[in-house]
């Protein structure tokens, strides 16, 4: 049978992988596709360096619409990144009735819906199991092997930088700075590492997974975005004298009769639980159905060849269906097109979790009774109480201590009139610092 033709724009860290792991293990591969898989051009900016890493084995083009435009070429991978310059491709691929492979989340986080509609319309294949946490097969486990389940909720520890930086400081007690330089260097990071340390990449990722898991639009326009840029050291050893480990998650929940919540923030996670246990650039996915309880998916997220891995399972998916009938295949989004609901991601005001809550405080009596009043007139009941001795905190004979609060869950709108009061109180030194914490049992 004629090898299937690819085109590869793209050739940096995940192409570059997808080329080699493609070539090294072609005979397997193709014994599963069913056909050989054969690269037939690549594109990339740098023509010089893609001639050097392909040599004579695909044609090297300069214009990625050159790819778009051979007709012998079948299916387009595209892992340029960016929002822009990749719809454009992607569309005119679909356009041309190409199937596409991609692995940017960011693109299909906000324009999904264009994408999807298009491709559907067109009967061809958009294929994105690189896009959320790399190599683990997470679109797959949603898509097909949780068909048959109420997805309640799912969190996972879905970017490799933030994880690793977060690893390697606890650890390591090495700086920000020249961990996020490490996980670059590693090929870890978005071409602008502000995505991942600012929570956006896995916002990106959650939006995919939620509109899967509840057969709603992309929505990432409403999702709460929070990274990591604010932890301080003092947080983290904090809430490990707690028995947590803070770590920033990607969460969408289904809220029945309201909506859907769509979050990524630092988590405190209790240290007992799997995915408080994740280190490095490892990623983690739990999700909970309501027939198969909570499921645990774990590998890595980031990197060369372990997201080339997702990119060409995707890759001999699109091979073994390419023929078949669009009716037949696993729709886009999981959930039939005409059976997507137009259910609403919640503003953040609306969300129900726990929280840690550290306030700088005088070490004077009554203070603790003030801030206990304040949350019980909230509503909000207090699960766990630590205050640090004045010396430890100001050192001898210090006036100022830390209380640190667990509270039990309460809506995010009724914390921050609390947390509001708490702020004006006289005694309440600095401003409080708040940490969600999900219990994900
Ligand atoms: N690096 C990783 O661990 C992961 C990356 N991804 C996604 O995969 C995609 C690619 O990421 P990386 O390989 O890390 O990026 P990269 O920056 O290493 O590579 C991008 C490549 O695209 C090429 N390129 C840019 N504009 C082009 C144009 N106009 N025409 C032709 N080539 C062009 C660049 O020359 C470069 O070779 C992104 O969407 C990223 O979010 C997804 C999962 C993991
Ligand atoms: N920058 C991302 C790469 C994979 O999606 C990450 O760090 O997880
Ligand atoms: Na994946």
């Amino acid at each position: 049978m004629k090898p299937m033709q690819v085109g590869l724009i793209g050739l940096g860290t995940v192409g570059a992988g997808v080329f080699e792991v493609l070539r090294r293990n072609q005979e397997e591969i193709s014994r599963r596709a069913g056909r050989s898989i054969e690269v037939r051009a690549v594109s990339r900016r740098d023509i010089a360096k893609a001639r050097a890493m392909v040599g004579g084995a695909a044609r090297v083009e300069e214009d990625p619409r050159a790819l778009i435009r051979d007709p012998e070429i079948e299916v387009i991978v595209e892992l340029i990144g960016g929002y822009d310059l990749s719809r454009e491709l992607v569309l005119e691929a679909i356009a041309a009735g190409k199937h596409v492979v991609t692995a940017n989340k960011a693109l299909l986080a906000v324009h999904g819906t264009e994408i999807f509609e298009a491709a559907d319309k067109k009967g061809v294949i958009v294929a994105f199991e690189a896009a959320v946490a790399g190599g683990i097969p997470i679109i797959k486990a949603l898509r097909e092997g949780l068909t048959a389940n109420r997805i309640q909720w799912i969190a996972g520890i879905i970017n490799g930088t933030t994880n690793f930086i977060l690893s390697e400081m606890r650890d390591k007690g090495l700086d920000f700075d020249v961990v996020l330089k490490e996980a670059q260097r590693l090929g870890y990071a978005e071409a602008d590492p502000t995505f991942d340390i600012e929570g956006v990449d896995a916002a990106h990722k959650a939006t995919i997974m939620s509109a899967i898991a509840f057969g709603i639009p992309v929505q990432f326009d409403k999702a709460y975005v929070e990274g990591i840029t604010q932890l301080s050291a003092t947080d983290i050893r904090y809430a490990e004298q707690l028995g947590y480990r803070i770590k920033l998650l990607g969460i969408t929940k289904r809220r029945e009769g309201e909506g859907v919540e769509l979050r990524v923030h630092p988590t405190l996670v209790p240290a007992k639980r799997l995915l408080a246990n994740v280190e490095g650039a490892m990623n983690a996915v739990v999700v909970n159905g309501d027939a198969v309880g909570t499921t645990l998916y774990y590998g890595k997220g980031a990197g060369s060849e372990p997201t080339a891995s997702a990119v060409i399972a995707d890759l001999v998916d699109v091979t073994r269906l390419a023929t078949s009938d669009p009716q037949h295949r696993v729709p886009h989004l999981a959930f039939q097109h005409s059976q997507m609901r137009d259910v609403s991601v919640l503003p953040i005001d609306h969300v129900v979790t726990s929280y840690y809550l550290r306030l700088r405080v005088a070490d004077q009596a009554g203070v603790l009774a003030r801030v206990a009043t304040i949350l019980a007139d909230a509503g909000i009941s207090v699960d766990a109480l630590l205050q640090r001795e004045a010396d430890e905190v100001g050192g001898e004979g210090s006036t100022q201590t830390d209380l640190i609060i667990l509270t039990h869950q309460a809506r995010e709108g009724a914390m921050n009139a609390a947390q509001e009061q708490l702020q004006a109180l006289p005694s309440v030194l600095q401003p409080i610092v708040r940490i969600r914490k999900e219990e994900l049992a």
